[in-house]
Formats: structure tokens, C-alpha cells, sequence
């Protein structure tokens, strides 16, 4: 059994009015034991390790809810561009020419980035998974996948076998760290009859369902041309929604969509960045929470985005809903439990999110000790509006240390990089050729 003491501020995001200057989390094996001011340890608890960190802020692993993790190959290949031409005339040839390797490397590029970045958990949508739960299982983090569907002729049902296998495989691996979901890719790249299988055997199969909802306006008007409704409209009345669904994006919406998410408890990930890149809009997120949707942070994939880095999330969603609605508007407590405690539902994760007793110890630690950092009137709002990748000193998931003083203990960075490297620089050569 190991048994591990962190002593440093403590951000257990269990409540706004909860902070520990000076604090310590008591960590037997994969879970919580104790979180509290220091000298709050239960009697008798005997470290083996101690971290002792009195300028550092310990939190919660960071909670990506969307991203394509592979599509770090494709970083800074696919720029400047809207969604429909940026996937059709860049990215889906691109990605036609991965192979199985090229996404586990990709992915482990993802991770290492992640992994710096104090994201613990993601939520990937993308093909060949069995490479990506791999290396999810090598790195040491937390996964949902979601086999990637793009519903048309052979492909779609060869994809949608490779997703049942997929769940009985990997659902619950690695002591429940990598879990599965079935991912139909959008309503417009997904047919009626596809849908309501998918639905089918996702219900079958007990898992949920990530799909990309309502991104642009070029959506709106192929749903409306096709249905003669709102994407949201459209899959409720397929009956894809009423089980557990997170939908990405859900940038343009009516009041009746609004009202349709809230009363199916639909979780929707928001992707602020990815959505301003893209040029697809801004979210109605200051309304949907209104309504009671849980809305959780996602980064969508690097070619969208370019990084992978949740702090730079959480302060891009929060300054473009106050650009937006107004400055009072989601205050940076409210941010940081975007990427912690909603990411955990959005995700069905109920012993995540939270630093407390009976959780897993998935925690990470910021160095705060750093001239950005000072004064310190306000720890989350420096965690939302100053804090960036860099500053995440140590990274545990599952009470197994993955960074320690800023070096990753699971990952060979240099060799991730270079295998990145030469696998994107040979697919783009590749497509020059043709
Ligand atoms: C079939 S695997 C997932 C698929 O989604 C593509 N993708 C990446 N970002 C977005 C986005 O913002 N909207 C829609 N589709 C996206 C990715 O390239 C894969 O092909
Ligand atoms: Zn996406």
C-alpha cells in the first residue's frame, strides 16, 4: 500500500468558500484519505512520500470533455480556415492517410502535452482507439474514448463494429481509468437510420454518447434544408437523447434547443477556442447554465485550437462570454469548476473533479511561487487569468505520480516528439506529391 502526504495550499473545489492556505491531502493507494489544514491527518498515518509543497496549489486534474488527440499531427497544417473547407479540403485527406502507429504516436504527443498542461482526464473522439487506449494506459491518465462515426455505406458499419469491440474491451480498463463511449460525429455527417443504431447499441451496451451539435451556421442550414430543423430538434426527435450524452460545441441554438438540452440532461462541451479559430461563433453558455445544463471545457483537437493547454481554455471561455454578456459574467470559481467538477459529470466520473475523502487522487499542483503569481489576492482568479501550462509542477492520476517537478515520469518526451515529427512531415510530403 503507498501512502502519500501533500502539504501545500489546497484548491478542493468542493465549495467556493473552501481553500486551505496552508493544507495537506492524505493519499492511501489510488484515493483520498483525508483533505484539511496541515496537522489533519488521521492518527497513525505513516507516509512513505511526502510533498512538501507550501508554495504550490494543489487542485483537481484539469478535465478536457473534447478533443481529438491524435490531431496533434496536425498542428499548424490546417489554418486559417472555416469548419467545412478546413475538414474537407485539409483535414479529412490528411487524416485519410494515418495509420494505426501514426495515431498512437499522435495521441502520445497529446498526452505529453496534456500531461505538462495539468489535464488529467480527456474525452477523445477518433479513430483506431485500441492504439489510443493504449498509450492512455502507458501514460497513466484517465480516458473516455469514443470511436469516431461517420455514417455512410460500409465504412460506418465497419466503424460502428469497431466501437462495440471497442467497450468490450477496453470499458473499465486499467481499474476503471479508460472508459468508452460511442462517438457519431455530427447530424450532418450521420444518417436518420445510422443514428437511431447507434442509440440502439450504445443502450444495449450501457454507454453514452459524444456527438459534435449545432458548431455553424453552415449546420443550421444543411439541417434545416435536409429536416426542416434545428440539429438539437433533429436528434431529439431521433430519440438520441434521453441517456447519457455530451454534446460538443452547441454553439448555435434556439430557446426551445436550450430548453430540449436542459430537460434531457444533454452535458455540452464547450469549446471557446475551437469555436473563435474556426470562426463558428459564441456559445450561449451564460444561458444554458442558466437552464441548468452542466457545461464542461473541452479543447477540441490542436489543428483547431493550436494547444491542448486547459488553463488558456479556461480563461478564453471566460473572457469571450464577458466580451459577450458582460464582465460580472462567469467569475473565475466558476471557470475552474467548468474544468474540474462539471468535467467529472459531463464525463459520468463520480469519484473525480473533487479533492475528497473517498475520491480518486487525481490532483495536480501549480507553483505559484512565480512573479505572474504575485500579489495573491485571489487564487482562482489566478488559476483562470494568469496560470498557463507551464506553471503545473507535479501531475498525479489514481494516486501514481505521471510529472514530478516538471518531468514526466511515464512518457519519453524526446522520443514522442520525434516519431510526431516524422510521421506529420511524411503525410504532408505525401499529399504534396499527389
Ligand atoms: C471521425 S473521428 C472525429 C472527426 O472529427 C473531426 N473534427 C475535428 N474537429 C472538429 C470539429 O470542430 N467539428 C467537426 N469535426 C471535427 C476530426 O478531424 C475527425 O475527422
Ligand atoms: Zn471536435
Amino acid at each position: 500500500m503507498s501512502k502519500v502526504l501533500i502539504q501545500a495550499m489546497v484548491l478542493p473545489m468542493t465549495g467556493p468558500d473552501r481553500f486551505y492556505p496552508q493544507g495537506e491531502i492524505c493519499i492511501e493507494d489510488d484515493r483520498i484519505i483525508s483533505v484539511g489544514e496541515l496537522g489533519s491527518a488521521p492518527a497513525g498515518f505513516v507516509p512513505d512520500r511526502v510533498l512538501d509543497l507550501p508554495n504550490d496549489v494543489v487542485m483537481p486534474g484539469l478535465i478536457n470533455t473534447h478533443t481529438h488527440a491524435a490531431m496533434t499531427l496536425l498542428r499548424g497544417y490546417a489554418d486559417d480556415l472555416p469548419l467545412m473547407p478546413w475538414l474537407n479540403e485539409k483535414v479529412w485527406p490528411f487524416e485519410d492517410k494515418l495509420t494505426d502507429e501514426d495515431i498512437y504516436w499522435g495521441t502520445a504527443l497529446a498526452l505529453c502535452e496534456m500531461i505538462r498542461s495539468g489535464t488529467t482526464t480527456m474525452l477523445d473522439m477518433y479513430a483506431s482507439m485500441d492504439q489510443v487506449a493504449e498509450v492512455v494506459l502507458k501514460a497513466g491518465t484517465r480516458a473516455v474514448l469514443a470511436r469516431g462515426l461517420i455514417g455512410n455505406g460500409p465504412n460506418g458499419n465497419r466503424a460502428l463494429q469497431e466501437s462495440i469491440d471497442l467497450v468490450q474491451r477496453y470499458h473499465g480498463a486499467g481499474a476503471g481509468r479508460v472508459n468508452v463511449m460511442f462517438g457519431p460525429h455530427a447530424p450532418y455527417t450521420c444518417s436518420a437510420e445510422y443514428l437511431r443504431k447507434v442509440k440502439v447499441e450504445a443502450d444495449r451496451l450501457g454507454v453514452g454518447i459524444h456527438i459534435h451539435v449545432a458548431e455553424t451556421q453552415d449546420e443550421i442550414k444543411i439541417l434545416q434544408d435536409q429536416y426542416g430543423k434545428t440539429p438539437v430538434q433533429w436528434l431529439d426527435e431521433l430519440g438520441l437523447f434521453g441517456g447519457h450524452v455530451v454534446a460538443a460545441h452547441c454553439v448555435h441554438l434556439t430557446p426551445e434547443d436550450m430548453e430540449i438540452l436542459a430537460r434531457k440532461h444533454v452535458c455540452v462541451a464547450h469549446n471557446a477556442e475551437s469555436n473563435m479559430k474556426l470562426n463558428s461563433g459564441t456559445a450561449p453558455i451564460i444561458e444554458l447554465r442558466a437552464q441548468g445544463v452542466v457545461v464542461s471545457l473541452g479543447t477540441d483537437g490542436a489543428s483547431s485550437n493550436n494547444n491542448l493547454d486547459l488553463f488558456g481554455e479556461m480563461r478564453s471561455a471566460a473572457f469571450q462570454q464577458k466580451l459577450c454578456k458582460g464582465s460580472t459574467v462567469l467569475p473565475a470559481y466558476e471557470v475552474l469548476e467548468m474544468a474540474t467538477v462539471a468535467g467529472a459529470q459531463t464525463l459520468g466520473l463520480e469519484d473525480v473533479g473533487m479533492l475528497a475523502p473517498g475520491f480518486k487522487a487525481d490532483l495536480i499542483t501549480i507553483d505559484m511561487d512565480q512573479p505572474h503569481f504575485y500579489p495573491r489576492f485571489s487564487i482562482p482568479a489566478h488559476l483562470v487569468y494568469v496560470a498557463h501550462a507551464g506553471d503545473v509542477r507535479t501531475v498525479m492520476v489514481d494516486g501514481k505520480l505521471l510529472m514530478e517537478e516538471r518531468k514526466l515520469l511515464t512518457m519519453d518526451v524526446s522520443k514522442v516528439c520525434q516519431e510526431a515529427e516524422t510521421r506529420a512531415k511524411r503525410i504532408s510530403a505525401e499529399l504534396m506529391d499527389k
